[in-house]
């Protein structure tokens, strides 16, 4: 893929307490690379990767369509009050906690949100970090339940469950993006049958995803 060759631009936001780990996380998605240096985000930054997205249908079999789809992956600063500073309306989010944490977070974002059930997948990171665990899955994964988001717990330093987390908050993004053009136009004289993902213009935004 060229600069401009993609069918759709998708940015993820990547928000959680400072030195969860959300910089590596991306940078291990983008690089496939570890870095063991902390150095503080400053306002906001982010890296971008190309990806070839496959369609599938309801029941997990692949429709045929595939999609290039450019991410950008934000990566925000920790220590702000994130929930006042981002246009949540343009994101898609990847939460991050540490698993010494609770995460506050999925009821903040729920309340933020663009809409009634925002994309979000929480992730519990530093997972190879066993000794010093003090949340457990069982009680990461009831909270994430709680808000009906799926639940991830990566470690940036060998790479485990990374690109699941990344890929199923992509795969949540384009199956809105379906459905949403999917539906009937509201005018039955502006169009003569539904609109489909794959008749969509390049960077045409379709709804609030
Ligand atoms: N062992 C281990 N260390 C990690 C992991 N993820 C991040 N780290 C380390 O944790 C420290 C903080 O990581 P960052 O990615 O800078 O944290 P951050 O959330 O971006 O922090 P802010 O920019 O302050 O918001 C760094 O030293 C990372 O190398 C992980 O999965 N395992």
């Amino acid at each position: 893929m060229t600069d401009g060759d993609y069918d759709y631009l998708i940015k993820l936001l990547a928000l959680g307490d400072s030195g969860v780990g959300k910089t590596t996380f991306l940078y291990r998605y983008t690089d496939n690379k570890f870095n063991p240096k902390f150095i503080t985000t400053v306002g906001i930054d982010f890296r971008e990767k190309r990806v070839v997205y496959t369609s599938s249908n309801t029941n997990g079999t692949a429709t045929g369509k595939t999609f290039k789809v450019h991410l950008q992956l934000w990566d925000t600063a920790g220590q702000e009050r994130w929930a006042a500073f981002f246009p949540l309306s343009y994101f898609h989010v990847i939460c991050l906690q540490l698993l010494l944490l609770i995460c506050k977070f999925p009821g903040q974002l729920q309340a933020n949100a663009y809409c009634e059930s925002p994309d979000i997948v929480l992730v519990g990171n530093k997972v190879d970090l066993a000794d010093q665990r003090e949340v457990q899955e069982k009680q990461a994964k009831e909270l994430a339940d709680k808000y009906g988001i799926p639940y991830f717990e990566t470690s940036a330093a060998t790479g485990a469950e990374v690109d699941k987390a990344v890929i199923t908050l992509l795969d949540l993004v384009m199956k809105r993006m379906e459905q949403c053009v999917d539906k009937p136009p509201a005018d039955p004289a502006s169009g003569n049958g539904t609109t489909k993902l794959s008749d969509a213009q390049p960077g045409e935004k379709k709804c609030a995803c």
